[in-house]
């Protein structure tokens, strides 16, 4: 859907930030640009949009090449996210989110709507959409410029490490959201990031890059980390890719039926390891009956591992069995219980598979 045909930049210094890239960006998916620092990244992206033009090459956007349409037209109809939002600070929110339906023409009216509609996608409320940038949490500006991005409804739209400058919660929840963002309105998105994980767990496909512009790799996450091309992208992509790569494997192992007990009901001595549950059938911890009986209480529960919904990668489910003291991991469907797995389990059915 984005095409580079051999694109190569050249800044008028001599340096070579790119150099013939070919790839193909597929349309409605998340594509990660990401690699060490001065790989070419950002100048890759900034070439879609013209910000940045190439020495030689073409980029294409549904087969029609970009370098043939006015730079400020192509540039309203593509979404641009950058890392510390840069957003217009003496205007509000709403005013910042207004500005692309604006410049293309919309009225007042139209462009306001609009605004609103993508500030609450979002997430953001009405009384935030009032206030200036600087009165919104770091988190919270870089979602003002996530929905300014989105407000005139572009197809594509760009985001330069849009992520780097929050701390890695409000970064997770982000990230949350734009995969959220990017299925519901099925837009097509770039984006550049120096961090591996983020790339892994986020793109759809991974364009790895390295020194000197060049493609390393371009590949589904699975496939990085199954099989990285070459030594450098196997070290880029790290250490632990086998039990990373874990996080792509469906494995079927059906839960097994565990005994759960609602606090206040007795528990017979020498039963092991019980699941407490609270009224619907939650997880609330674990009691150890093997030495003692009676009713279960508060005050006998140890904390829950993780949880693994039904249908879990081999990774979750490893990551409940491990940090549950049962060494059961608890799986778990709209949040109800319906069943335990064990290690051996989940090592079966990774063997079983090719
Ligand atoms: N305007 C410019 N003039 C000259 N050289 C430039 C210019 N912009 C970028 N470069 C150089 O081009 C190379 C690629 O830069 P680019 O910003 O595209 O890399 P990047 O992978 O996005 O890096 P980072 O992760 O550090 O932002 C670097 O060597 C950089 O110094």
């Amino acid at each position: 859907m984005i095409r580079f045909e051999s694109v190569t930049k050249r800044y008028a210094d001599g340096t070579v930030a790119v150099d013939g890239l070919d790839l193909e960006v597929p349309g409605g998916g998340i594509t990660v640009l990401v690699g060490p620092s001065g790989c070419g990244k950002t100048t890759s992206l900034r070439m879609i949009n013209r910000m940045v033009e190439p020495s030689s090459g073409r980029i294409l956007i549904h087969d029609r090449d970009v370098a043939d349409r006015p730079p400020a037209q192509l540039r309203r109809s593509i979404g641009y996210v950058i890392q510390h939002a840069g957003l217009f600070p003496h205007r509000t929110v709403l005013a910042n989110v207004m500005t692309v339906p604006r410049l293309l023409g919309w009225d007042r009216g139209r462009a306001r709507a609009a605004a609103m509609e993508s500030l609450e996608k979002v997430g953001l409320t009405a009384d935030q959409a009032r206030r200036y940038p600087t009165q919104l949490s770091g988190g919270q500006q870089q979602r003002v410029g996530v929905a300014r991005a989105l407000a005139s409804g572009p197809e594509v739209v760009l985001m330069d490490e849009p992520f780097s400058a929050v701390d890695p919660i409000v970064r997770a929840e982000l990230q949350d959201e734009v995969r959220r963002l990017q299925r519901e309105l099925g837009i097509t998105v770039v984006l550049v990031t120096h961090d591996i994980d983020e790339a892994l767990s986020l793109g759809d496909m991974v364009a790895v890059m390295r020194q000197g512009g060049h493609l390393a790799q371009f590949a589904h996450p699975a496939e990085l980390l199954a099989e990285p091309a070459d030594d450098f992208v196997a070290t880029f992509v790290g250490r632990d890719r086998g039990y990373r790569a874990l996080g792509f494997v469906d494995v079927a192992v059906t839960p097994s039926p565990v005994l759960t007990a609602r606090l206040g009901e007795s528990v017979p001595a020498g039963t092991g390891w019980v699941l407490a549950v609270d009224e619907v059938g939650a997880p609330i911890g674990w009691a150890d009956a093997t030495g003692w009986g009676g009713p279960l209480t508060d005050s006998r529960l140890h904390r829950l591992g993780t949880l693994a919904p039904a249908g879990a990668s081999a990774r979750t489910l490893l990551d409940a069995v491990l940090s549950s003291p049962s060494r059961r991991g608890v799986v778990v469907e709209d949040g109800r219980v319906v069943g335990t797995v064990g290690a051996d389990e989940v090592l079966r059915a990774l063997g079983t598979l090719r």
